[in-house]
């Protein structure tokens, strides 16, 4: 072979060679560019426990390190740290019955003003009274037998916040279907706020979640949950600005039974103007996300200081929905933890959860003799 020919088969190889490169630089290009799919609604549904976040994030392996997750504090140590909270808000009304209660003489002034105590925290007229007989019976009567005035009223209380209610959070799915807990409630009660921290509950449990932020009517609301779920790897699937809260339900629940989580959270809007829509909505929001998985839990958020307000509140969503617990929130801006048993006995459903400060894990489960404990100081 000649110089030439041999020329010409070395310019060939090192075409080809180059061919070869540049149409594997381009493969790989173009898979990295392939849309996940889907609808640009929804984030796609991560396997559980992955940190994907809110949004739809590119699959590209050469991404910045994954973000630095939190680590939201275990149900045990919160308990402990969130009792002196409650304790902080609700002990003055602990103390002034036990100053009544305490006095030589128990005259009708006396159990007045122990009423009158019992109604200022909320406690609600029916209960008052039922409280103050149990009390005056057990105090006049059996005297001395009864025992102190702390330990009476301490037994009283705990009857009366009634220790028997299940109180657990209903979040199993049947036939391998996720749990699905609805949250609802007026807008400012701590809705999204409520969401964000039992999702942080859930993952302590590590429990895989998903949630869906249905309160479509206030972008804000939307971003907030987002949020809150970036900073566990809780996916978000999130619908356009006043978009169907419905539609968005629905994702959510598919994206939960088709990615095999355990859990989905749903966020909804809470405007009270008018009783029919928002019966029409929450009634539409449930049946759209039991055509994938029952509701285990429908929670309705109220705000702790908004007393007789929360009432009717509390009344209406009752109405609209079949409420099956709810979460007090707030309750260490107020002195009236009344409200716990006014509110069940109206609704007939116990308190399951109750909020106790701003932080990311200032939310505990609700435990009857601890709150009374907190109570009585
Ligand atoms: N002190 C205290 N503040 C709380 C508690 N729960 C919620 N908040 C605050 O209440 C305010 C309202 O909370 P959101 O979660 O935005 O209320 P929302 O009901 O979802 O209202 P929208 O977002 O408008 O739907 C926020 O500033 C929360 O930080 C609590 O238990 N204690």
């Amino acid at each position: 072979m000649d110089l030439t020919g041999l020329l010409a088969i070395v310019i060939g190889i090192a075409v080809i060679g180059l061919l070869l490169i540049v149409g594997l630089v381009g493969t790989a290009i173009g898979r990295r560019r392939t849309p996940r799919g889907g609808t640009d609604v929804v984030a796609p549904p991560a396997p559980a426990g992955t940190a994907e976040g809110a949004v739809a994030a590119p699959e590209a392996p050469a991404a910045p390190a994954a973000p630095q997750l939190d680590r939201p504090e275990g149900t045990a140590s919160r308990l402990v740290r969130l009792r002196q909270r409650l304790a902080g808000s609700q002990s003055g009304l602990g103390r002034g019955l036990l100053a009544l209660l305490s006095r030589d003489r128990l005259d009708e002034d006396t159990w007045e003003d122990i009423e009158d105590t019992l109604l200022t925290a909320d406690l609600g007229v029916a209960p008052t009274q039922q409280l103050v007989e149990r009390l005056r019976t057990r105090l006049r009567i059996e005297g001395n037998e009864a025992g102190d005035p702390r330990t009476v009223l301490r037994e009283e209380l705990v009857a009366l916040v009634d220790p028997t209610m299940d109180r657990r959070l209903q979040i199993s799915g049947a036939d391998g279907k996720p749990g699905v807990v609805l949250v609802v409630g007026v807008n400012g009660a701590g809705k999204t706020t409520t969401v964000g921290k039992i999702s942080r509950i859930l993952v302590a449990q590590e429990k895989s979640v998903v949630l869906g932020a249905a309160d479509t009517f206030r972008a804000a609301a939307v971003d907030q949950l987002a949020t809150w779920g970036e900073r566990v790897g809780v996916p978000v699937i999130r619908g356009a600005e006043n978009g169907d809260p419905a539609s968005v339900a629905f994702e959510a629940a598919k994206a939960a039974v088709d990615g095999g989580y355990d859990v989905v959270l749903v966020d909804t809007a809470g405007r009270l103007q008018n009783k029919a829509g928002l019966m029409d909505e929450l009634g539409k929001v449930k049946r759209v996300i039991e055509k994938q998985a029952p509701v285990t839990e429908v929670l309705l958020v109220l705000d702790a200081t908004t007393g007789q307000n929360g009432m009717i509140q509390a009344r209406v969503f009752s109405e609209v929905v079949d409420v099956t617990g709810i979460v007090l929130t707030k309750l260490d801006g107020s002195a009236k933890g009344g409200i716990v048993v006014a509110v069940q006995r109206e609704l007939g459903v116990p308190v399951k959860l109750v909020g106790l400060g701003e932080g990311p894990d200032d939310l505990a489960p609700f435990e009857p003799e601890a709150f009374v404990d907190a109570l009585l100081g």
